[in-house]
């Protein structure tokens, strides 16, 4: 295994004017699992491909190890990819498309049986080892695309997508054995994904990409905890944060609705944001406390605000609560079902390390929780 480092790696494709890539840098330690995560387009793919060597680096420098590895073909590099579209071999059958790069190498016959049997447990493929790729569904293929590149040794893996076309419960028992698996044998990986709960689940730190650029490179609770700006903080979280303009006042945040109207209040304390006028703020729906109104008092120091259901989810394991609170819509939930129903009054209990706070204009995190 070895790290894999990327400096100011940037990709400007043939014919366009802009950065699909745009001076990426990351550390990946030796056996680390990293994700890059983020919406279509946003970079993931043509980041990964330059590492593997299916794209040229417009400017930057990879290394595995000490080794720039920009221009090595990519059979020179020893990393193993799995590819979003599978690319196995149709005439060879699952047991050859698996053991393909042992073959070609000086793996001993005991060896590579021995592996490919280790592989295809581990992924439920044992049945299909003697079937051909056409013959099998696209969740099949695409496991055996993630077992071609898992049974190998190489300096690092490269994932593109390998759950996408499981089934939930299938995805879910995977994952946890393929980080096992990962983790035990130290492989330094990168997986692509647009699921945020696939990068969360099988990565030791998360790569969140928009636009070609790197937002935030942390672990989970990173970027759960601390987003670095608001891109992280509403696109980090299921329900996502709820996000407000606020001015600040001597000793308390006004928080304004879409209008521009004042529609509560949270205090601070005076001088807290000395210098700026207004802010944005975050509240992550998992953090609000819902109370009948009278039952807000035990709270101590943490905001209460008023407000009104005006929706009530519950999702078979926890309430989702649409609380409108003067002009604002506020998302909470709850890990418990919430009796509270349409139109009665509830308060709204915000522990004060709950409030994020960004920069109005730049939207660059500015604290993660209030002052107590
Ligand atoms: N071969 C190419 N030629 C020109 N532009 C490309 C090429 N491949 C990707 N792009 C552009 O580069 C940008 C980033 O694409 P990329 O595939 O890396 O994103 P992604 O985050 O992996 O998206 P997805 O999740 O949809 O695969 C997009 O604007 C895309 O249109």
């Amino acid at each position: 295994m070895s790290t894999l480092t990327l400096t100011d790696v940037s990709k400007v494709y043939p014919g366009s004017s802009e950065r699909s890539v745009d001076d990426v840098s990351m550390a990946i330690k030796d056996g680390e699992i990293i994700a890059l995560l983020g919406s279509s387009g946003c970079g993931k793919t043509s980041t990964l491909r330059m590492v593997a060597g299916f794209e040229s680096v417009t400017s930057g420098t990879i290394r595995i190890g000490d080794t720039v590895i920009n221009r090595l073909k990519p059979s020179e590099r020893n990393v193993a990819m799995a590819f979003e579209g599978y690319a196995l071999y149709p005439p060879l059958k699952v047991r050859d498309n698996i053991a393909f790069s042992l073959l070609r190498g000086r793996t001993a016959k005991a060896e590579i049986d021995r592996r490919v049997k280790a592989v295809s447990d581990m992924l439920e493929l044992g049945p299909m080892l003697e079937k051909f790729p056409p013959n099998l569904s696209g969740g099949q293929q695409q496991r055996v695309s993630l077992a071609r590149a898992l049974v190998r040794d190489a300096s690092a893996y490269l994932l593109d997508e390998p759950m996408s076309q499981l089934e939930p419960q299938l995805r879910a028992l995977l994952r946890a054995r393929i980080k096992d698996h990962m983790t035990l044998h130290r492989m330094t990986t990168v997986i692509v994904t647009h699921d945020q709960t696939e990068a969360i689940a099988l990565s030791d730190r998360v790569a969140v990409m928009d636009k070609g650029l790197l937002q935030q490179f942390g672990t989970p609770e990173d970027l759960r905890e601390r987003p670095a700006n608001l891109f992280v903080a509403s696109f980090i979280g299921e329900p996502p944060m709820n996000l407000y303009t606020a001015e600040v006042g001597g000793g308390e945040l006004v928080v304004l609705d879409e209008r521009g109207t004042p529609a509560f209040r949270i205090p601070c304390q005076p001088g807290e944001f000395a210098g700026r006028r207004r802010l944005s703020i975050g509240i992550r729906p998992h953090r609000v406390h819902l109370g009948a109104p009278g039952n807000g008092a035990a709270g101590g120091s943490d905001a209460l605000i008023p407000g009104e259901v005006l929706s009530n989810h519950w999702l078979g394991d926890h309430s989702h609560a649409g609380i409108g609170i003067g002009g604002c819509f506020l998302i909470a939930v709850a890990d418990r079902h919430v009796e509270a129903g349409v139109g009665s009054q509830v308060v709204l209990r915000i522990p004060r390390d709950a409030i994020h706070i960004f920069d109005d204009e730049t939207g660059l995190a500015v604290a993660h929780g209030l002052s107590a």
